[in-house]
């Protein structure tokens, strides 16, 4: 099956403030805001990029890193193609918290070849306290591709949802049979959040 015209699922998660909804916004929308609310439940935006000559939707899913809003996670994990596992490089503790997020996705997975991410986020910040060689070692063990991002400067956020559509495509048994269902889906909810769809076709 050819992967023009796919719908992908990814799913962004990580503890609470570690800058996944301001990701998806510099990705999606070219904007950084300083002062973002925490997201409630979960968001989702719609994107269109080329990669590697191949044309794909990308809907993304922003969830809450709150551990009130935890108990939704199962339902947001169904389907999900790629998953952004995102911490803050100036906050050691969100990367400690990596382990029970990694848990929890092999919990509630279906696929069982979901390509992952770790994302290093917010390397503008002076103190940081987790090394760029920590995370890449703690990727490399729990076999992740892995980044370090800016939201805020845009550092390697293109990159990285790149990088992660290029593996899933490189991976036929994630999107052949589903990308009827996904479409679908797509398609009722992109007519609802019209204002939040984008295309982007960066290597055209
Ligand atoms: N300096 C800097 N600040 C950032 C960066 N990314 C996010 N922030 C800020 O960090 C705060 C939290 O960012 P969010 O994107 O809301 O974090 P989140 O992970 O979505 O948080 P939850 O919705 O609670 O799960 C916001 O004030 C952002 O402006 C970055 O790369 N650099």
């Amino acid at each position: 099956m050819e992967a023009s015209g796919l719908t992908l699922k990814l799913l962004l998660i990580g503890d609470s403030a570690v800058g996944k909804s301001s990701l998806l916004l510099r990705f999606t929308d070219g904007s950084f805001e300083p002062c973002l609310k925490p997201t409630i439940g979960v968001d989702f935006k719609v994107k269109k990029m080329v990669v590697d000559g191949h044309a794909v939707q990308l809907a993304i899913w922003d969830t809450a890193g709150q551990e009130r809003f935890r108990t939704l996670a199962p339902s947001y994990y169904r389907g999900a193609q790629g998953v952004v596992l995102v911490y803050d490089v100036t906050r050691k503790d969100t990367f400690t918290g990596l382990e029970s997020w990694l848990n929890e996705l092999e919990t509630y997975t279906n696929k069982s070849n979901t390509v992952k991410m770790l994302v290093g986020n917010k390397t503008d910040k002076p103190d940081r306290e987790v090394e760029r060689r920590e995370g890449l070692q703690f990727a490399r063990k729990r076999s992740l591709l892995f980044i370090e991002t800016s939201a805020k400067t845009e550092d390697g956020v293109q990159h990285a949802f790149e990088e992660l559509v290029i593996k899933i495509l490189q991976t036929p048994d994630l999107w052949d049979k589903n990308t009827k269902k996904q479409g679908f889906q797509l398609m009722e909810s992109s007519q609802k959040e019209k204002s939040l769809c984008s295309a982007y076709c960066p290597l055209s």
